[in-house]
């Protein structure tokens, strides 16, 4: 594995799920694979599990590692090319990324949408440029449009605890407060159309995804209709992807509540994290025996750590072509 921003670096997503459940049984047989090597952690956004979850993947590896919130702890970046930088941006990017890839060994970015310019977001400028200039691998922690590490989290989590070959998986728009990217919706649906499940995705119109993500996913538009039989429920908000960025819709019949929940076949109720409680899940819900978003986020360090493995072997089959 090059890089990891999309599910299009998973050579086989079943291979990389079993090798994440392997690692969990074994979370330090690999401690050697990162010895004197550097993972750099560049936030632009809020975090808790992804920098964590990864920090730790990278120690169980044997790597160091530097978490920087970049903005705020650094020099604010010019990401455009050719600009004349008189404004509030003191460093580009193309001098910026260089340096940390002087000091990382593979470099992970957090770098939200900024929910305006559709085309500009979809661009995936931030990611695109710190793969042209940092020159080392780039490992996504939730760019403008994908979250892969939390779609491979979110797939070894339903492959533990389904009780059926094939799950009904029902990835469901629920309401928030505010105009909250497409990145998750979008990952999820992108992995779960190549996995072995029965794949739905409920919203209320004009939520519908971009094609490409949304792919040949069942589509329901009603708040009920999906819950049936479905063995796990996945929630999430997303703000509109056609009419870019708005929230259309904060109807609470959306809001996963016991009363769906009893649609369903015993499902598990999914989530992300973080979560608004009461508005996009009742506390009933995501408190009961069914709730697995905890044991979710926990499987975080297994699938970083799985990712970072694949990178720490693609490098040294190049560094040391010898021991292959
Ligand atoms: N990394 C997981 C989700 C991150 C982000 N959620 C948020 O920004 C929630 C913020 C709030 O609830 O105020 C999102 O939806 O993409
Ligand atoms: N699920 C997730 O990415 O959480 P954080 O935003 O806290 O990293």
């Amino acid at each position: 594995m090059q890089h990891f921003t999309s599910v299009k670096d998973a050579y086989n997503i079943d291979k990389l799920v079993n090798e994440a459940l392997l690692m969990k049984k074994m979370p330090y047989a690999d401690k050697h694979l990162g010895k004197n090597k550097t993972m750099g952690l560049l936030f632009f956004n809020s975090s808790l599990r992804t920098r964590l979850s990864t920090q730790k993947a990278a120690q169980n590896l044997g790597m160091d590692v530097m978490v920087m919130n970049v903005g705020a702890d650094s020099w604010q970046l010019e990401m455009n090319e050719g600009v004349i930088m008189n404004g509030d941006k003191a460093e580009h990017v193309s001098e910026a990324a260089a340096v940390i890839g002087q000091y990382c060994d593979i470099v992970g970015v957090r770098s939200f949408p900024g929910l305006v310019d559709r085309e500009y977001d979809y661009s995936e400028l931030v990611l695109k440029q710190f793969m042209k200039f940092t020159g080392k691998p780039i490992v996504s922690l939730e760019s403008a449009t994908r979250h892969p590490l939390q779609s491979l989290t979110d797939l070894i989590t339903i492959t533990e605890y389904k009780t059926v070959e094939r799950p009904k998986v029902v990835l469901t728009w629920a309401p928030h407060v505010k105009a909250l990217p497409q990145c998750v919706p979008n990952s999820f649906a992108e992995w779960m159309n190549i996995a072995n499940v029965d794949f739905t995705i409920a919203h209320p119109k004009g939520y519908e995804l971009a094609p490409e993500f949304s792919g040949n996913a069942k589509i329901c538009y009603d708040p009920k209709e999906a819950f049936e039989g479905a063995d796990f429920i996945y929630a999430k908000n997303w703000s509109s992807y056609e009419d870019y960025g708005k929230i259309l819709s904060s109807d609470p019949a959306w809001t996963v509540s016991e009363e769906k929940m009893k649609l369903t076949n015993n499902a598990k109720f999914m989530h992300c994290l973080p979560v608004r409680r009461n508005v996009v899940v009742d506390d009933a819900v995501i408190d009961s025996a069914n709730s697995i978003v905890v044991q979710q986020a926990g499987n975080r360090v297994w699938a970083a750590q799985t990712v970072l493995k694949e990178i720490l072997l693609t490098q040294m089959r190049v560094e040391s072509p010898y021991l292959f």
